[in-house]
């Protein structure tokens, strides 16, 4: 048996886009149990009302109070994020399309499990949850709180200037090493995980910057490591390595001593990432802006003061890794274009051999950005001297 539950006259603010509310969904009379249907009662602020359904029959529906209607509200930008998203590409959804908050849906809940709300890939899973926990974590602390950290934070220091200087010292793409103890895809990478060891040991052994990875849930990471490693004095400037979603994130990466940040164009639209990189840089944050295929870097290279562009190898949807996706990318016209806009180009994931490094220097890359292959190191900073093929320290012995 099919149902039509229309949401029209539910939500009045969205009655300009009423195609978008219509749900079509299946209720079959014995639940199966991928599609199972749970029913619960609705909240007793919502009122009735009459609305007509698709056959013009009347029917009876709720209309969210005022005080809920922010809730939807919410939901509705949500959903016209994920809109135009769509438009550019972009695949991974903001949050669950299936909505608005649960209690809105009719006179009872139904929560419909794989039908929308499960995430397609790790990548959405990961945005899904991040956008609930900045969420939470910025009722705790406001923007307004956040900016007066900023005023003790320690000063940001030149990213993309230590990757240069690098570049030209040692005649090879200067290193942003990666302190990362876990991922998705490859599980513990390191047991004995001391974040500011490992980070000195990269500082000795010739990076030229560090990633520090700022995820709990799926990398095991957090902005107490990053904060740690800043306070012990290292001297390499420091990309905070986290899921932005939304600019609080970006004031607190700068609050805990971040002096870069990383956006990932596979989940932010356009004008995300050039509203974001005008706040990194009045904070004074070097924005890495990482892609993966044609349409992100095309896009990318168009938007207003992009400096620096990441190639993940890495598709961050399926885990594939393929390094000949630094090349591919920056080949040709494109390649010229991204060198005449004076972008420096990092190439990302999957490096473990000097034979990898000579690789994408040669595609045309000033920088990489490696975890794996040196982070498993009983010494990381020896692992850099494998990575390379030499010892790229600034005092070498
Ligand atoms: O450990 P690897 O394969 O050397 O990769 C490092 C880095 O590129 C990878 O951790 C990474 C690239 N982009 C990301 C985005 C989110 C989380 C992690 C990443």
């Amino acid at each position: 048996m099919e149902a039509l539950v229309s949401l029209r006259a539910t939500v009045p603010s969205l009655t300009h886009r009423p195609n978008k509310l219509s749900v079509r969904k299946s209720i079959s009379m014995d639940l199966p149990t991928r599609n199972s249907v749970s029913v619960a009662s609705s909240s007793s602020s919502i009122r009735a009302q009459q609305i007509e359904s698709k056959d013009g029959s009347a029917t009876v529906a709720p209309v969210p109070v005022p005080e809920e209607a922010l809730k939807v509200k919410e939901w509705e930008v949500g959903m016209f994020q994920n809109e135009v998203a769509a438009s550019q590409g972009i695949r991974i959804r903001r949050r669950p399309p299936t909505g608005p908050p649960l209690h809105y849906v009719g006179p009872f809940e139904f929560r419909l499990q794989n039908e929308g709300n499960t995430p397609r890939n790790i990548l959405e899973e990961i945005i899904w949850h991040k956008d609930t926990e900045v969420a939470r974590l910025r009722e705790r602390r406001p923007l307004l709180a956040l900016k007066k950290e900023l005023e003790n934070a320690p000063p940001p220091r030149d990213f993309i200037g230590a990757l240069r200087e690098a570049n030209l010292r040692t005649g090879l793409p200067g290193l942003i090493a990666e302190v990362k103890k876990a991922s998705p895809s490859r599980g513990i990478l390191r047991e004995d995980f001391n974040p500011v060891e490992i980070a000195q040991a990269y500082e000795r052994g010739g990076a030229a910057c560090l990633s520090v990875l700022t995820d709990e849930k799926y990398f095991k990471g957090s902005f107490e490591n990053l904060a740690l490693i800043r306070n012990a004095g290292v001297k390499c400037p420091l990309l905070c390595k986290e899921f932005v979603v939304d600019a609080w994130q970006i004031y607190n990466a700068r609050a805990k001593g971040a002096d870069a940040i990383l956006l990932i164009a596979a989940v932010l639209p356009d004008l995300d990432i050039k509203y974001m990189t005008k706040i990194c840089k009045m904070l004074g944050l070097a924005t890495l802006v990482e892609v993966h295929n044609e349409r992100e870097i095309d896009r990318v290279v168009e938007i207003e003061g992009i400096e620096l562009i990441g190639i993940n190898n890495r598709n961050l949807e399926t885990f594939e890794v393929d390094i000949s996706i630094t090349k591919r990318l920056i080949e040709g016209e494109r390649g010229k274009r991204i060198r005449d806009k004076g972008i420096m180009v990092v190439g990302e994931s999957g490096l473990f051999t000097p034979d990898d490094i000579a690789f994408v220097q040669e595609a045309g890359v000033r920088a990489v950005l490696v975890g794996e292959s040196i982070v498993k190191q009983s010494d990381p900073g020896k692992g850099i001297a494998g990575l390379f093929g030499k010892d790229i320290s600034l005092s070498p012995n």
